[in-house]
């Protein structure tokens, strides 16, 4: 009973907010074309239960062209349009050239604080909450441990984990006589990505594919599926309010009584007390460990700086949860689909095998026991289908953004307005919010071509060079977003991945499982993972058919 109240008492004060603050703030964008919405919850009901990820963003491209409106909750009232974008120049010019200008959106903020404190995901923008410079300055000091050079030393870590998991599957799952098994890959790709970004942040051990169980790895296990997937039609509206409430205002949802909440609370405690006591641990060490992880580099970084731009313990601390959040079911997610996508194109696979054993005879050749960055990119077959299946496969899909001021925001294509007249600007107010779908980005005809629902890695073997709008930090995609909050972690998702794929295709066959499970995209939270149909209760699920290649 308390916490119903709670959650009706939090919910009738943030509406009235709402009406006040909108009443006050209008904003129109009337003229843009856009599906018709349900009087309460607008648009955002019909996108957190479609039937898969991207099903809607696909259907509103072809009806609406590259732009279009959809509404809010409590948008018929308060005019809460945002405006839905695919278009090419018009992310661009969002993401890359106006930088600050276009901040997250406290709702956004507000989620990626829940889940990492106050780390760089959920850091403001200089022009939105004036006076504070939280994200240049945390930004500064993470990417020094990003550089090319830096990254070549953790190629090392990702074969001797990707090359344990495979040791584990042959002692543990091929003991016997068994030539093909069915194996959750959603069962063994988080643990050992947790366990890469564990070692590679601060040296911690997650020991997840040893089986330790410890206090954090618990904590993370299905944190989003578990909390964010199918939110109740409360908590869409209840989160609806975030976006018309001071910011620092949200802070006192952590203390909501609701489950979602209660888990993001404790797993940010847990990380928090860790990252706390390894920070001071490296403190107390004085001069960085030769291991020299994420955190050594941040600390080493922070030392030349003046005060006021130094990270404090805490905020050191905060960048830990960061990027174990941001590190590691992103990587797995998208090593899932890779290995979904090749599993139905064993040809791929056969090709990749190809390219493995030229690279084994080169690197034996030079005396060396292990791959650089440069071997695993040289691998064209092997980077084509990366590329291919980060584009078909966002695993974050959306992003929202905020316009800090009135703007004209420019599109490739002209789009139609309600009076049938062509577009080839969109002029918005400040405060408009824009969803950014990089779903449909990455899928557009324009772009990629007529077959651009299809996963056919050859177009990342042909000539690149009709992309007219330079978008994406890789391969011109949008899945690791771009700009000034572009993923910091991009390089090194990308050689981890094909570490992993190296290592698995070189000793196992992949192929779809007998009974053919039909696999669907669903979002769990900002993110989405590959669930069965029939048996959504299972939680995320790929299975497929491992058999070990007998050299
Ligand atoms: C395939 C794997 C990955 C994907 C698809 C991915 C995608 C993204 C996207 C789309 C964003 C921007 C989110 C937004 O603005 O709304 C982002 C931000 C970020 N990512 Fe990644 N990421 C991946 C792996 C990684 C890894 C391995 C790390 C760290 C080792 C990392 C660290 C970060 C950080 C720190 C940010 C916040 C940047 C900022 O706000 O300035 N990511 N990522």
């Amino acid at each position: 009973m308390p916490q119903t109240l709670t959650v009706l008492l939090a919910l009738s004060v943030s509406f009235v907010v709402v009406i006040l603050r909108r009443f006050f703030d209008r904003r129109s964008l009337n003229y843009i074309r856009g599906p018709t919405a349900s009087f309460l919850f607008g648009h955002i009901l019909d996108i957190t239960r479609q039937r898969q990820v991207g099903e809607l963003d696909t259907k509103w491209n072809k009806e609406f062209g590259n732009a279009w409106r959809i509404r809010d909750c409590f948008g018929v009232w308060c005019s809460g349009d945002f405006l839905m974008l695919t278009d090419p120049k018009a992310i661009q010019h969002i993401c890359q050239k106006s930088g600050y200008d276009y901040p997250k959106d406290n709702k956004l903020t507000n989620i990626a604080r829940l889940t990492t404190g106050n780390g760089v995901l959920a850091a403001i923008g200089v022009c939105w909450d004036v006076g504070r410079h939280d994200h240049i300055r945390q930004r500064n000091v993470m990417t020094s441990s990003f550089t090319t050079s830096r990254l070549r030393q953790y190629v090392s870590m990702f074969q001797k984990t990707a090359s344990k998991m495979v040791d584990t599957w042959k002692d543990e799952l091929f003991s016997g006589s068994e030539n093909a098994l069915t194996i959750a890959m959603n069962h063994w790709l988080p643990r050992a990505t947790l366990d890469i970004i564990g070692e590679a942040a601060c040296s911690y051990e997650f020991g997840t594919l040893d089986n330790k169980d410890t206090e954090l790895a618990e904590a993370y296990k299905n944190l989003f599926a578990d909390s964010l997937m199918f939110p109740s039609k409360w908590d869409i509206l209840f989160k609806a309010t975030w976006n018309y409430l001071p910011i620092r205002l949200l802070q006192f949802v952590d203390y909501l009584p609701a489950r979602e909440y209660r888990r993001f609370r404790s797993t940010v405690q847990i990380m928090n007390r860790v990252a706390k006591n390894i920070i001071d641990e490296k403190i107390r060490e004085g001069t960085p460990s030769t291991k020299r992880d994420i955190v050594d580099l941040m600390l080493n970084a922070n030392e030349t700086l003046d005060s006021k731009q130094k990270l404090s313990r805490a905020e050191l601390a905060d960048q830990i949860a960061t990027l174990v959040i941001a590190g590691h079911e992103t990587t797995a997610s998208t090593l899932n689909y890779i290995l979904w996508e090749l599993a139905k194109a064993s040809q791929y696979q056969a090709k990749i095998r190809k390219e493995i054993r030229i690279l084994r005879d080169a690197v034996a050749q030079r005396g060396d026991l292990e791959y650089t960055s440069e071997d695993l990119e040289s691998m064209k077959y092997a980077v084509a289908v990366v590329k291919e299946t980060l584009r078909l496969h966002p695993i974050v899909f959306h992003t929202t953004r905020e316009a800090a001021r009135d703007d004209v925001i420019p599109l490739s294509e002209s789009i139609r307005s309600t009076t049938g007249e062509l577009i080839k600007s969109i002029p918005v107010r400040k405060r408009q919010i824009v969803l950014l779908s990089f779903w449909g980005y990455n899928r557009l005809p324009d772009v990629w071509g007529e077959d651009a629902d299809t996963w056919n890695p050859e177009r990342f073997l042909e000539s690149e060079a009709t992309r007219t709008t330079n978008v994406g930090l890789y391969a011109n995609l949008l899945t690791f977003s771009a700009g000034v909050r572009g993923c910091i972690g991009w390089r090194f998702a990308v050689l981890e991945t094909l570490s992993f794929l190296v290592e698995l295709l070189e000793h196992f066959e992949f192929s779809i499982p007998p009974e053919k499970p039909d696999i669907v995209r669903i979002a769990t939270g900002g993110i989405m993972s590959p669930f069965i149909r029939d048996a959504m209760h299972l939680g995320p699920m790929m299975p497929l058919q491992v058999a070990p290649l007998r050299e």
